[in-house]
């Protein structure tokens, strides 16, 4: 149940959170589209075999997770001795709190931080899967989320898919700056219907979270 819950929400919120960028922003959709369409040509329906080859949607998936990271915190971490850091000393035993979600929008290190440019990834070689401090949604190190191959696997495959196959955009009434892209509690916990299109939040999360702390505590 625990690594149910350890990988869904997880999971369908970076889906969520992808999609409504590119629905704010249809020169990024028809890119990703495009890219799809060019790669894969009529094939049909996407592959898995299929996503290494398309290199903008790798890119949205990573932007996605730098600005809307399903975990905003990590996983509590606690320090095994004391550690000299910066200037600050991290007593032995103290909880850490990994703040990706503000790392993500950090100015000194992503220009023009809150802005949604998968393109900052192609010129870029960044990635998410522990070796670059910049960008950590999974955490690093010995307790790096098991679920990454799993999880990178799925949130481009069902990305991919839902790009390729189907024509999206906000209905006419709607204009971008409408859609609501404030990050809340959607529903409890980390269930439920959202209104909008999107569910994804800190909050939510922290449940999530919690759950996933019962689970290393086992
Ligand atoms: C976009 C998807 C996902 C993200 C962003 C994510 C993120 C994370 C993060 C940040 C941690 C804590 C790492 C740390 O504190 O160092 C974690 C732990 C964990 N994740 Fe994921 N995860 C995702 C998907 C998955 C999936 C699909 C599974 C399994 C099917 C999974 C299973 C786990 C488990 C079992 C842990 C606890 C590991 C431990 O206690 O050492 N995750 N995940």
């Amino acid at each position: 149940q625990d690594l149910f819950v350890a990988g869904n929400d997880t999971t369908t919120s970076t889906v969520e959170w992808a999609m409504a960028e590119l629905l704010r922003d249809p020169a990024k959709m028809a890119k990703a589209r495009e890219e799809a369409e060019e790669v894969l040509g009529n094939v049909g329906l996407v592959q898995e075999s299929d996503i290494l080859k398309l290199p903008y949607l790798q890119a949205v998936v990573k932007e996605t997770l730098r600005l809307h990271p399903p975990a905003p915190l990590l996983i509590p971490h606690k320090a095994e001795a004391d550690v000299e850091m910066c200037g600050f000393t991290v007593p032995k035993n103290a909880q850490i709190l990994v703040n990706v979600w503000a790392m993500g929008r950090d100015s000194s290190i992503w220009p023009n931080p809150t802005l949604f440019s998968p393109e900052r990834f192609l010129e870029k070689d960044i990635d998410y899967k522990g070796r670059d401090f910049e960008l950590i949604p999974f955490g690093a190190g010995r307790r790096i989320c098991p679920g990454l191959p799993l999880a990178s696997r799925m949130v481009s495959f069902i990305l991919a898919s839902l790009v390729y196959s189907f024509h999206w955009k906000l209905p006419a009434e709607t204009k971008p700056e409408d859609l609501d892209m404030s990050e809340a509690a959607a529903g409890s916990p980390c269930t439920g219907p959202s209104p909008s299109l999107l569910s994804p939040s800190p909050p939510c999360n922290l449940v999530c979270i919690v759950s996933l702390m019962r689970l290393c505590l086992r």
